[in-house]
């Protein structure tokens, strides 16, 4: 089996890169990467974030690779190791059937239509691969139709046909405004690039998110895309109001600790439910925070498996979606909110089934 130093090594070697040039592209000191390849040193949790991407190594892999270096490391010299590490597997047993236990803390209703969700997702992944046309067509059909219903909710006008011509034939809307097919276009990116991070198994971080605001707002609005906000926002027709900017660091710095801490024991329909609800809530962006938080939920959504929710922008999903983040937010209560994307992560999975 290869420790981390070897897996290290070998993946720059792989990549034909010096130390030096890794440090650079890592910013990390290239004396502490060579210490890292020599196994006199571990990297931290962020160092192996920045080794993964500039190596393209998938973190999951990697990090599970650290964390055995770790208990390697505490029990190398222990005389009772094998017993130590039989201890630990018990209670590690419990810990992954704490999934189990926030099963347990959901409404029987959620519980069987998470369960129906699932086999469909099974029977999803059980039509692939399909052929590579038939996969284009479809991608195309998804997502201009995500583009169109999620701009909708924004307030943007152009149909879905329109949306269909702005996006992939690169044709003008007459009467409609330049924001608009601004807003069309960038959306698709933002599409695209949730799904190489899919591809290149790259994990929820601040720097997605930001980069996925960044792409929502870009050349729309240059001072605040990908930033987060300085001053007061309101949600108009909201009871809700979203913290002060001073708070805003320490509340997203939580925010991703959540994610960190649950990625691994809340069921994914939940955590992308739970990721959406509380960035829209924090509103750290001066705008687009809908947008990047349907991104979002997508984006936890596909790295599990499933298949894109689409939340609708007509006036009755609208205010639904809304009255379904109030219930949180006002009388917290997250069931209205499950229910509703679970629905729409359903009706995606029948949807896609459908054109198998
Ligand atoms: N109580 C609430 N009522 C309505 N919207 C809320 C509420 N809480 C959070 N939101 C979120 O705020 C979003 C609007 O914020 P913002 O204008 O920054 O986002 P946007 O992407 O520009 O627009 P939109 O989300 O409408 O597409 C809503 O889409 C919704 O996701």
């Amino acid at each position: 089996m290869n420790t981390l130093a070897q897996v290290l090594q070998k993946a720059r070697n792989a990549q034909e890169m010096v130390v030096r040039e890794l440090a650079q592209k890592c910013g990390i000191d290239a004396a502490m990467i060579s210490r890292f390849e020599k196994g006199q040193r571990i990297p931290t949790e962020d160092n192996l974030k920045a080794l993964s991407e500039v190596l393209h190594l998938s973190f999951d892999h990697l990090r599970k690779v650290w964390l055995a270096e770790k208990v390697y490391r505490i029990l190398e010299n222990e005389d009772e190791a094998i017993e130590v590490l039989s201890l630990a597997e018990s209670r590690v047993a419990y810990l992954s059937s704490k999934q189990a236990l926030v099963m347990q803390g959901l409404s029987e209703e959620i519980k069987i239509k998470l369960q129906e969700i699932d086999r469909l997702k099974a029977e999803w992944q059980s039509q692939k691969p399909l052929n590579t046309l038939q996969l284009q067509k479809m991608k195309e059909y998804f997502h201009v139709a995500y583009t169109f219903e999620s701009n909708r909710i924004e307030g943007n006008t152009l149909t879905l046909q329109e949306t269909h011509l702005v996006v992939n034939e690169g044709i003008t809307i007459g009467g409609k405004s330049m924001s608009e097919h601004l807003e069309a276009v960038n959306h698709a990116e933002a599409i695209s690039y949730m799904e190489a991070l899919v591809k290149d198994e790259l994990d929820y971080s601040p720097r997605v998110l930001s980069e996925l605001n960044y792409l929502i707002l870009k050349g729309l609005d240059r001072e605040n895309a990908g930033k987060y906000r300085s001053v007061p926002v309101r949600i108009s027709g909201s009871a809700h109001v979203p913290p002060q900017p001073y708070l805003l660091d320490k509340l997203m710095e939580d925010y991703f600790h959540h994610y960190d801490t649950q990625k691994r024991i809340l069921h994914p329909v939940i955590l992308a439910a739970e990721m959406h609800e509380r960035l829209v809530s924090i509103h750290p962006f001066i705008d687009g925070n809908g947008r990047s938080s349907r991104l979002v939920m997508n984006l936890i959504l596909l790295k599990h498996g499933y298949t894109i929710a689409n939340l609708k922008g007509d006036l009755d999903s609208r205010l639904a979606y809304y009255k379904a983040l109030e219930a949180v937010q006002v009388d917290n209560n997250p069931d209205v909110f499950y229910h509703l994307v679970a629905d729409t992560v359903k009706e995606s999975l029948l949807s896609h089934l459908e054109l198998t």
